[in-house]
């Protein structure tokens, strides 16, 4: 097996043993009365990671482990049949760039130690490969290019309802981030939506690989809430649940967009295949009339913060680009001119914030944006709620500190405190079902919204509208012991 490492069995729960490394307990393939531990290493060496999957043999594994980790049998949903087709996509522009390596070292070998092989290397789109030919087999789609996931998600959709009938279910591994996810919702053709069950929309498997992972990290917050000190990294915790998971709906909601709004992204031409040119990093700009979501939508501070780290004036700062520009926003504290109407989940009317100044609007689904920066506290998983987080314009040095306490646990949820001017000012926090933001801002500059990662302009006058969606377009693989709300 590619990637692994043997040694002399052991009886496993004995102190040579990581417990917080280990992906799996498999019995021996060679004798029946015995097992194998497989365990992740993460090395780091000169600002490189790297990843190896050690096999340890193991004649009596203690039993909280076999409860906990063994996987007897390859679950059905990696299991490629007549009725079920398993694509694995390594997005190499997520995160560090650590998607392919992760896939190669860690993936794939375990994945083999089940019997399972990539039947194809596809660039784009789901592989030429044909479900029932081989029942161990999965399609690997490796990224080219910033269109490639969309291209996926697209035929996807269409091999769902074309070829092989409604009956085809697909379930995708994918080694990314939040953006793999969005483009995934996004990217599926409308064909998709006629007459499918919720059960049977496609499966997505995370794997987390890019830099925030904020729906990997909120759906697996339990389990980093119960861990003691050696806690599970989130790979390891991810490849657990490819193995051990259970499928639950992925909540999610839609952004609907007054006339005139449009996509802003960047492309970088030497590293984007599909753009064609050969200068620097160009805008690119698309009429947007809605998008969807399953993480954020949000408008002020931090749609802000995520547009202007992502423009060429900043990109070239590398990693350092983020404290920048933070540090450049607090500093300018703008006060976002806009009307905020929220209506809640009973009610038929709306009600708006009593102010008209904002530094922060920000809807979400979810608990946490980054693993320690809890944004809404009370999101748990998979609970579908839309929840509200807002505060007027306080000044840069308050939206700090207000900042701050969001990765202390979402302590920022019930801050008050009393404004320059004596009024009473707090932290809004606000279950919703729909919330409309009418900008009125005269400059371009403050007109950004951010949909998961996606920044779109609005006109001046012009709103965008969240709402939750009430069937699922995904399912999503969660951890055993998580319970669907
Ligand atoms: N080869 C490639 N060339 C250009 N873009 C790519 C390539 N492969 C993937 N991408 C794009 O890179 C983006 C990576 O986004 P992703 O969200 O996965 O990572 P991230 O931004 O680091 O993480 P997060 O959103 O969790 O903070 C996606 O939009 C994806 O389509």
């Amino acid at each position: 097996m590619t990637g692994t490492s043997d040694s002399m069995p052991t009886q496993l729960g004995s102190e040579d043993l990581q417990v917080e490394k280990v992906v799996c307990v498999i019995k021996s393939p060679l004798d029946a009365t015995l097992y194998e531990v497989l365990s992740l290493e993460e090395r780091e060496h000169d600002g490189v990671k790297s990843f190896e999957v050690t096999t340890q043999p193991s004649a009596r594994p203690r039993q909280s482990l076999l409860d906990e980790l063994l996987v007897e049998n390859v679950p059905d949903y990696l299991c490629e049949s007549d009725t079920r087709k398993v694509h694995v996509v390594v997005s190499t522009g997520s995160g560090t760039a650590l998607a392919q390596s992760f896939y190669q070292s860690a993936l794939r070998p375990v994945l083999e130690k089940f019997g399972l092989a990539a039947a194809n290397t596809s660039s784009d789109g789901p592989s030429v490969s044909h479900a029932g030919s081989d029942a161990r087999t999965y399609a690997l789609t490796i990224t080219q290019d910033a269109q490639s996931i969309r291209r996926f998600a697209r035929d996807l959709s269409m091999s769902t309802k074309g070829l092989h009938g409604s009956g085809m279910q697909h379930t995708v591994v994918l080694l990314s981030g939040d953006g793999g996810i969005v483009e995934l919702l996004n990217g599926k053709a409308p064909i998709d939506e006629v007459g499918m069950s919720d059960t049977s929309r496609p499966l997505i498997i995370m794997l987390p690989l890019g830099t925030g992972n904020a729906l990997f990290h909120s759906l697996h917050k339990p389990l980093y809430a119960t861990a003691g000190s050696a806690e599970p990294s989130p790979l390891v915790l991810g490849l657990r649940t490819l193995l051990k998971g259970q499928t639950a709906p992925l909540p999610s909601f839609r952004v609907d967009f007054s006339a005139g709004s449009r996509t802003i992204t960047y492309v970088d031409p030497a590293k984007d295949h599909s753009s064609g040119s050969e200068q620097g990093i160009q805008e690119q700009s698309n009429a947007a009339t809605h998008l969807y979501g399953a993480i954020v939508a949000s408008y002020g501070f931090h749609s802000q913060l995520v547009w202007e780290s992502d423009t060429p004036e900043y990109r070239k700062h590398g990693a350092q680009r983020f404290q920048m520009v933070a540090a450049e926003l607090l500093k300018e504290s703008h006060a976002y001119n806009a009307t905020v109407e929220l209506s809640s989940t009973g009610e038929s009317t709306s009600k708006k914030l009593d102010r008209g100044q904002h530094a922060y609007i920000l809807a979400t689904m979810v608990s946490n944006l980054e693993k320690t920066f809890t944004i809404s506290p009370a999101s748990i998983p998979l609970d579908g709620k839309l929840r509200l987080i807002h505060f007027g314009a306080v000044g840069g040095q308050k939206t700090m500190d207000i900042m701050m306490q969001a990765y202390n646990n979402g302590n920022h949820v019930g801050m008050e405190w009393t404004a320059d001017d004596g009024r009473p000012e707090r932290v809004g926090y606000d279950e919703v079902k729909q919330v409309k933001v009418t900008t009125d801002e005269a400059d371009a500059r403050w007109r950004k919204v951010c949909i998961d990662g996606t920044i779109v302009e609005i006109p001046k006058g012009g709103s965008m509208t969240i709402a939750t969606e009430e069937h699922p377009h995904f399912q999503v693989l969660v951890h055993q012991s998580l319970k669907a709300a």
